[in-house]
C-alpha cells in the first residue's frame, strides 16, 4: 500500500532520516521514537507537506508524479494544529468538507462522535486545547483517503474521547482504510488492534 524508498531528509546539515526502504500494507500501525527522532518529519513526508530527497508511492500512485492524486489519498493530523483563531469549528469542518467533496453527513456523524456538535459555532480561539485536538482529528476523518497519519492524537483529548477515537479507527481499517498513527502514550491490543509497530532508531525505521 505505502511504499518509501531511497528517503534521505536533512534540515540544513542536521540529518534527521536515511534508510534505503520502508514498505507497509493496508492496516493499522504504530510509530514509535523518543523525542526529535523524525515521526513528524517522517509524516510530513509521506503526506507531500516538506522536500525530501527519495519517492514515496501509495498504491502505485507516486507522491512526485501524480501529487494532487496522491494526496486526495492521505490525510494527516498534526500532533499540534494551529488554525486562525477568528475561524469558527464549523466552517473549518465545511472547507474539509467541501474540498474533499464529502457528504456534509459524515462530517456531523464525526462530530456528534466526539460530542463537539454544541461548540462548533464558536470561534476556534475559545477552544480548549483537547477541543481543538478533536476539532483537527475530525477534520482529518472527513473524506475518503485510504491512508490516515494521526501525529500524537491521544494528546489532550480525554479519556472517553480516546475510546471513541480508537473505536472509529477500529471501524474504519474494517472498511479497508489504513492508520498510521505516533503516539507517546502506550497503545495497547486491548485499546487497538495494531498490526505492527514501528520505530525510528538512528534514522532509520525498525519493526519492534
Ligand atoms: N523545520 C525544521 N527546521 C529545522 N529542524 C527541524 C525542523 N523540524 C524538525 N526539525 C528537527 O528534526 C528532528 C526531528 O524532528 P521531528 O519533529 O520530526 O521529531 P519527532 O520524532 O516528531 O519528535 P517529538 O516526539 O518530540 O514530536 C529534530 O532534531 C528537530 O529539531
Amino acid at each position: 500500500m505505502l511504499r518509501l524508498t531511497n528517503i534521505n531528509k536533512r534540515y540544513g546539515s542536521h540529518e534527521v532520516l536515511n534508510f534505503s526502504e520502508w514498505n507497509i500494507n493496508k492496516g493499522i500501525y504504530w510509530l514509535k521514537g523518543g523525542n526529535g527522532t523524525g515521526k513528524s518529519t517522517l509524516f510530513r513526508i509521506i503526506s507531500g507537506q516538506i522536500p525530501f530527497i527519495g519517492e514515496v508511492q501509495l498504491n502505485g500512485v507516486s507522491l512526485r508524479k501524480e501529487p494532487v492524486k496522491f494526496r486526495s489519498k492521505i490525510s494527516f493530523a498534526e500532533a499540534e494544529p494551529q488554525y486562525p483563531l477568528f475561524i469558527k469549528g464549523k466552517e473549518l469542518i465545511d472547507f474539509y468538507t467541501e474540498t474533499r467533496k464529502t457528504d456534509r453527513k459524515q462530517a456531523k456523524d464525526l462530530a456528534d462522535h466526539f460530542e463537539m456538535t454544541p461548540f462548533l459555532d464558536n470561534v476556534v480561539g475559545s477552544y480548549s486545547s483537547g477541543m481543538l485536538k478533536k476539532l483537527s482529528l475530525i477534520c482529518a476523518l472527513v473524506g475518503d483517503a485510504d491512508l490516515f497519519i494521526l501525529d500524537e492524537p491521544l494528546i489532550t483529548i480525554d479519556i472517553l474521547s480516546a475510546g471513541k477515537l480508537n473505536k472509529l479507527i477500529t471501524e474504519k481499517a474494517s472498511q479497508g482504510k489504513s492508520f498510521l498513527i505516533s503516539s507517546h502514550q502506550e497503545v495497547s491490543n486491548d485499546q487497538l488492534k495494531l498490526d505492527k509497530v514501528y520505530q525510528i532508531i538512528n534514522k532509520q525505521i525498525f519493526q519492534l
